[in-house]
């Protein structure tokens, strides 16, 4: 597998086309270090090419014989993937994805950029392509500078700058090329006119060792052939097949019909159809890129192509999973946490542990509530609790600190042994006395950014909100949700404004924090307040709903059911 060439010599080499070889990497390497230690100054090594006319131009091995030559030349090599795409300002797809997809899977990716999208959660707002001449430079530079195992391509938006690239691959040849032929965003907007589709058909398709079309993709490049079922899918993967490519990956994603995502793998003999779970999220964002991404990182490793192909599913099915209630952006398609495995490490090193669906049923005691009905606070929060509460707020007016304290310890205890937060209304000193899990604080009460760096970053804090504004400002002084409302009148909290659905829905539509609703809110009209349907909207607070009832758990558990039948029916990422 490895050829040993001398510095000076200007052997042109043909290598047929390579099997991907696991053990690559530990022969190359092994060798390498020999090298080293035999004649560090005169020899070089190269790899054999998978492509026609490889070659290693004369300038890369005089540059890669210094380096040895400097005592460079026994150092760590690691998979390395070059993805040539697009940028998403939004980094959800595009080289953002890709760099995160494969760092996620252990392998370098270097970058060259063919055009800069201004791109969000919404749509694409611009695509500004990058001059032909400009992506050959940075081709150039990679290339010829570093050593690339497989190149990703991603959103090509001219044909001339996919024959640039074209001529690159022939002057600096790869292990494998991954061909993503992107050419409409998830979002619905044109990335690539359709005339690269001539550019793919006749030009790098030929050179392509997978292409991964979706179901769009794959019919504009068999001129619009429809596609509706797996044997649908198996046609055009033999036709595109025929095309040039070795392999071809058609993406079904969700069929029509199927509660699976399923995908056809044809690599010119046989058709293997992957299954996969649908994962019910907004998050999908970058799901495409992704994939051929970690397709490209395990081929960089050494992985047969078909192991490639499923353990990038594997992948963005966990990355789809973890994602799946992740908030970023309002639009219609949020992106996917690719280092969630990273993440979920520093969740249990310390990061901050506050979960946005803890929102989903808020409940706010009163302690005049209780008093009248007799109870005492923590038989009020334990009921709550059992009827299905997923967080609670401490909220009394009237106690002395001393009684406060108690009382908090107490109700600490219960919600501790349920894995419900508790906060404290208002009172930091009081949270911090007995190390509640946060507070709740209002615009006119101690300032969150103050109560942040008293409490430091691991505490949850929550801002009351009934503006655009004071949500950005909660946002920036580092709250990590906002309770909107009064959504319907109440006589709970005296003086207080009502907002309405359309006021928090402002209020949702700007926040980029979780919003939970809160004002007037009973088994009435919750359903309501959560069909304004805005992804921000986690949950609804209540306190005469729960606390000014007989029966406490009862009340609570018909709210839960309302809350999830509605957010199942309109399907709302709550
Ligand atoms: C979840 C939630 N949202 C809003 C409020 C109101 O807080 P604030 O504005 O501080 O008013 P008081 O509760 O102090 O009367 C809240 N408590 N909880
Ligand atoms: C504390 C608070 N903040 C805004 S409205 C409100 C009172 C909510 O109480 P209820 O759920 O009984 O209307």
């Amino acid at each position: 597998m490895l050829e040993l060439l001398d510095s000076c010599d200007s052997r042109r080499f043909r290598a047929s086309k390579m099997q991907i070889n696991p053990s690559f990497y530990t022969s190359s390497f092994m060798a390498v270090a020999a090298v080293a230690t035999a004649s560090p100054s005169s020899l070089i090594y190269t790899r054999p090419s998978s492509r026609s006319g490889g070659r290693i131009p004369g300038s890369a091995r005089r540059t890669t014989a210094l380096v040895m030559a400097a005592g460079n030349g026994g150092g760590r090599t690691m998979p390395h993937v070059l993805t040539v795409a697009g940028s998403d300002s939004g980094a959800g797809a595009g080289i953002q994805a890709d760099i995160k997809a494969c760092g996620a899977l252990g392998a370098y990716c270097s970058s060259v950029i063919t055009a800069v999208t201004a791109q969000n959660t919404v749509g694409v707002q611009g695509v500004h392509p990058v001059p032909e001449a400009f992506v050959a430079e940075q081709l150039r530079s990679v290339l010829s500078d570093m050593a690339v195992d497989v190149v990703k391509t991603g959103m090509l938006p001219s044909v001339g700058i996919i024959k640039v690239l074209c001529r690159s691959l022939q002057e600096f040849p790869v292990k494998a090329l991954v061909v993503d032929p992107v050419m409409v965003s998830t979002s619905g907007d044109m990335l690539a006119g359709p005339s690269t589709l001539s550019g793919y058909r006749d030009e790098l398709f030929a050179m392509a060792d997978i292409v991964t079309p979706n179901l769009k993709e794959a019919s504009a490049l068999l001129g619009g052939m429809s596609l509706r079922t797996v044997s649908d899918m198996c046609s055009a993967a033999k036709s595109i097949h025929n095309l040039g490519p070795r392999n071809v990956l058609v993406k079904g994603g969700h069929l029509p019909g199927s509660s699976e995502a399923t995908d056809v793998f044809f690599d010119g003999e046989n058709y293997h159809v992957i299954r996969g779970s649908h994962v019910n999220t907004r998050n999908t964002h970058g799901t495409g890129c992704t994939l051929a991404s970690c397709i490209a990182a395990e081929l960089a490793k050494g992985s047969p192509m078909l192991q490639a192909v499923q353990r990038a599913k594997t992948f963005v099915e966990s990355a789809l999973d973890y994602s799946k209630d992740i908030l970023i952006g309002n639009g219609p398609q949020g992106p996917l946490d690719h280092l969630f495995d990273l993440n979920t490490h520093a969740h249990t090193a310390g990061a901050r542990s506050f979960d946005a669906k803890d929102l989903f049923l808020y409940a706010v005691t009163d302690s005049g509530m209780n008093r009248k009905w007799g109870r005492s606070i923590v038989d009020a929060v334990k009921a709550s609790i059992e009827g299905g509460a997923t967080i609670v707020q401490l909220r009394d007016k009237e106690a002395e600190t001393r009684d406060f304290i108690e009382a908090a310890n107490a109700c600490l205890e219960i919600c501790r042994s349920n894995g419900v937060p508790l906060l404290i209304n208002d009172r930091v000193d009081v949270a911090l006395a007995c190390d509640a899990d946060g507070v709740h604080v209002g615009q006119s009460d101690m300032p969150a950014r103050v109560a942040r760096s008293i409490l430091g970053p691991q505490k949850i804090i929550g801002v009351s909100c009934k503006t655009a504004a004071q949500a950005a400002q909660a946002w920036a002084d580092g709250a990590d949700y906002i309770g909107c409302g009064g959504v319907f009148p109440t006589t709970t909290k005296a003086n207080n404004l009502t907002v309405g659905l359309d006021g928090l829905k402002a209020v949702c539509l700007a926040s980029k924090v979780p919003v939970v609703a809160i004002g007037g809110i009973s088994a009435a009209n919750a359903g309501s307040v959560l069909e304004i349907s805005v992804p921000s909207l986690k949950g609804v607070a209540v306190v005469s709903a729960l606390f000014d009832r007989e029966c406490i758990g009862t009340e609570a558990r018909r709210l839960k059911s309302i809350l999830m039948d509605t957010s199942s029916h309109a399907k709302l990422s709550v």
